[in-house]
């Protein structure tokens, strides 16, 4: 057998579907209970993962347009939630940190989109692969949500119904009732994420929730916090719905807005109605739901 070398892994951006915010818990480090639907949108940030000679240590290269925060000076390169799956990865199976990382990010940086947690489950599953641990989802998420709510779900994608802090998932398979009824209500194939430069702090997005709770009628009750944080969002949402689109949302803590568009002439409208009235700053096409892919190099 082989050994790999490099593996990459192209893995998906998230938004909830529903998101249901209940109390927050001391022992979950004030987090949130939640009850939601999470689902995998195509839009991916590429890990890269390389075996260093033993005691080279690690390394890490980002690279894209749209690097937000991550591209100032002061963003710690220790901190980034790839470098901590790293080094997650390597004291639960044991190993050293000799790995070259490289990021192809694409997902916008703090943006609801949970892109930092795309980033740490890419490189969880591409450690599986370098390392031939071959160990199971199951094991691969209990190490994910050591690092954070959303990562669990992104190591498989597709769509799962999360409880918990978000980090108990239940997988729901593509020829389940549940995702029959999904795709039935227009949660599925194309639509749009709406963008912006500006980013939202979970926290901060979660504590305006405290003081503000859910919107009326909300499907995602962190949708209000956000919008009144960052109300573009919420002209994009109204826009979108007139032009049409089966469903408009904040995507998780936002600003981040998704609107689900089941033509190529409702997509074309709520194009143009966004770049008309400048209601988000870039336009992003995608599909869903969606699922990581890896693929592996091998020593020749
Ligand atoms: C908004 C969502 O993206 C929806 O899926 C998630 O709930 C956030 O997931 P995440 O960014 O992976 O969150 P974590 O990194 O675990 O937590 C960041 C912070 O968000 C808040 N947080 C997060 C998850 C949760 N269930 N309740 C919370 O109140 C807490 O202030 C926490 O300190
Ligand atoms: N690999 C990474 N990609 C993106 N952000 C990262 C990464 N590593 C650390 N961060 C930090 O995490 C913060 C949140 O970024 P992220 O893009 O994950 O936000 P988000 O999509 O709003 O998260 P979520 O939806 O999971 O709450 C940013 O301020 C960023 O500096």
């Amino acid at each position: 057998m082989s050994t790999p070398v490099t593996v990459s892994v192209d893995c998906p951006a998230k938004t909830n579907l529903t998101l249901e915010v209940g109390p927050s818990h001391a022992e979950w480090g004030g987090r949130h209970e939640l009850d939601t639907i999470y689902c995998a949108v195509s839009l991916t940030d590429t890990v890269t993962a390389t075996a260093k000679p033993a005691g080279a240590g690690f390394s890490l290269d980002l690279a894209g347009e749209h690097l937000g925060d991550l591209a100032s000076s002061s963003s710690d390169m220790r901190r980034n939630h790839a470098v901590l799956a790293l080094f997650a990865m390597a004291e639960a199976a044991g190993r050293e940190p000799d790995v070259a990382l490289t990021i192809e990010k694409r997902i916008p940086v703090g943006a609801g989109l949970a892109g930092g947690s795309a980033d740490a489950a890419a490189t969880i599953l591409a450690l599986n692969a370098l390392w031939e641990l071959d160990w199971p989802l199951d094991r691969l998420r209990e190490v994910a949500a050591t690092l954070g709510a959303d990562m669990p779900f992104c190591v498989a994608g597709g769509y799962a119904h999360g409880t918990g802090y978000g980090e108990i998932i239940e997988t729901i398979p593509d020829d389940s009732d549940a995702a029959r009824a999904l795709r039935e209500q227009g949660y599925a194939g194309s639509l749009l994420v709406g963008a912006y430069q500006a980013q939202l702090s979970t926290p901060e997005v979660y504590g305006e929730f405290d003081v503000v709770g859910a919107g009326d009628g909300d499907r995602n009750h962190l949708q209000k916090a956000a919008v009144s944080l960052h109300p573009r969002s919420g002209t994009a949402i109204r826009e979108a719905l007139a032009a049409g689109a089966t469903h408009a949302f904040v995507s998780g803590s936002g600003p981040s807005v998704v609107a689900f568009t089941p033509t190529p002439a409702i997509r074309r409208d709520v194009i143009a109605a966004w770049e008309r009235s400048k209601a988000v700053d870039r336009i992003i096409a995608a599909e869903a739901p969606a699922a990581p892919s890896v693929s592996v190099t091998v020593a020749r």
